[in-house]
């Protein structure tokens, strides 16, 4: 059976050709978290004029008084208002930070080694050139890549977007992911439960995990237990880039999904993976789409989506891995596993004396929405493991901040 890293290597090689998904234009406002599809070069230098770092005076150095003599001041020059003529040699002006250095001079002195007297500033010590000048291009030549192709558009990359005066940047467009719950139990959220009837809950919590993983989900109507309700259900999927389907992929009679997916024109890469929970976890494609069928319970469905879905629609998304630290931690209740398995635990993260140590949640059974919720980790149990006691070295995918420390002293926690 592959391990769950060999699973992963399948899916990312498989969605290589079309990865990422082409790029589309979108507002500025709607960029944040996205992948650039273009390379941003600057039309102009930045910042765009020499300007004043500090309020102050500025001067040409080579003018600059001894200390404690003084220069007359000539004008005032504030931010969005350039001088209209140059700084007359021997005088200095009054600056604001932001305002355009004006002609002639090369330094500015923050007003607080300033004196002001009358029609006279006093300097305190020589002015030293370009000090406290943010000089034209210093940050970026006209022509330079400001951001280059690939990089993720967070606010810092707003703002120099705004900067550049992009109104509109391309991005690669977000995978759109069609969701198909399967199971004659399933009656929708708002729906009566008969006898032997559940909600599907899949649907909603894998909505949920492909918007947190910055893909476009859509739900299609559940598809009870036989064939031509598959056969229906996924024809509407047509235009999603990626399927995802939950429950009927193991072993039981009316466990239909492997053989629909296939009529719908998917080719299955594997059905199998040597983990816990998620052992039934198919993956395949089509020419048009990838699918991944999620095994029904529900926390079975929401870890294989953290470990294969997601990092497979940010590949699509053109964003760099999963998006998740991964740390080594300490296990803090001891465990016993099957050998042969990976098992991942929903636990709680926390740092303590520098160690950062993962507690499972109460519960671990797959059926239990409530061993998926609140965590903020996955614990990685290793296959070749059997009993860990406390203490363990296990690696944590961090899914949510660990709890600081409180006896450690921070001013921002
Ligand atoms: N003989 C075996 N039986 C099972 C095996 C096995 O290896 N041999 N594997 C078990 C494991 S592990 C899992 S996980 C499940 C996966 O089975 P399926 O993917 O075929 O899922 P279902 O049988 O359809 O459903 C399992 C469980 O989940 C509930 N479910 C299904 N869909 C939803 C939904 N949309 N919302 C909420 N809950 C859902 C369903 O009612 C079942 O209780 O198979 C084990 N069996
Ligand atoms: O993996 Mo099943 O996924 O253990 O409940």
């Amino acid at each position: 059976m592959l391990t769950p890293d060999a699973a992963l290597r399948r899916i990312l090689d498989a969605l290589r050709p079309r990865a990422p998904l082409q790029g589309e234009r979108v507002p500025l406002a709607e960029a944040r978290g996205r992948a650039l599809a273009e390379a941003v070069v600057a039309g102009r230098p930045s910042p765009p004029f020499d300007n004043a770092s500090m309020d102050g005076y500025a001067l040409r150095a080579a003018d600059a008084p001894a200390p404690g003599a003084g220069l007359p001041v000539a004008f005032d020059v504030f931010a969005g208002a350039p001088a209209d003529r140059p700084l007359p040699p021997g005088a200095c002006c009054r600056i604001f930070t932001g305002a355009a250095i004006p002609p002639g001079a090369d330094a500015v002195e923050m007003q607080e080694e300033v004196e002001r007297r009358g029609r006279r500033a006093i300097f305190r010590r020589a002015a030293v050139k370009g000090r406290f000048v943010r000089a034209a291009g210093a940050e970026l030549r006209e022509g330079a890549v400001a951001l280059p192709r690939g990089a993720v558009v967070d606010a810092g990359a707003v703002g120099l977007l705004a900067a550049l005066g992009r109104t509109e940047v391309a991005v690669h467009r977000r995978p759109r992911v069609a969701i198909l719950a399967t199971g004659s139990e399933l009656v929708p959220v708002d729906g009566a439960l008969r006898p032997g009837q559940i909600r599907d809950s899949n649907s909603h919590a894998l909505a949920a995990a492909c918007r947190e993983a910055g893909a476009e989900p859509t739900l299609l109507p559940i598809a009870g237990d036989e064939a031509e309700a598959l056969d229906r259900a996924l024809a509407g999927a047509a235009l999603a880039d990626v399927l995802l389907t939950s429950g009927g992929v193991s072993v039981g009679e009316r466990d239909l999904v492997r053989p629909a997916l296939e009529r719908a024109g998917f080719s299955l890469d594997f059905w199998r993976v040597a983990m816990r929970p998620g052992k039934p976890v198919a993956f395949g494609a089509s020419p048009r789409a990838a699918v991944f069928g999620l095994p029904g319970n529900p926390a079975s469905a929401l870890v294989t989506f953290e470990l294969f879905v997601r990092p497979a629609l940010r590949a699509l998304a053109g964003l760099p891995g999963n998006g998740r630290a991964v740390l080594p931690a300490r296990l803090a209740v001891p465990w016993a596993k099957p050998a042969g398995l990976t098992v991942f635990l929903r636990a709680r993260a926390r740092v303590e004396a520098g160690a950062l140590w993962v507690e499972p949640l109460a519960t671990q059974e797959s059926g239990h929405l409530t061993s998926v919720t609140g965590h903020q980790a996955l614990a990685v149990l290793p296959a070749g493991a059997e009993r860990l006691r406390r203490g363990a070295r296990v690696s944590a995918i961090l899914v949510a901040p660990p709890t600081l420390d409180p006896a450690a002293p921070s001013d921002l926690a």
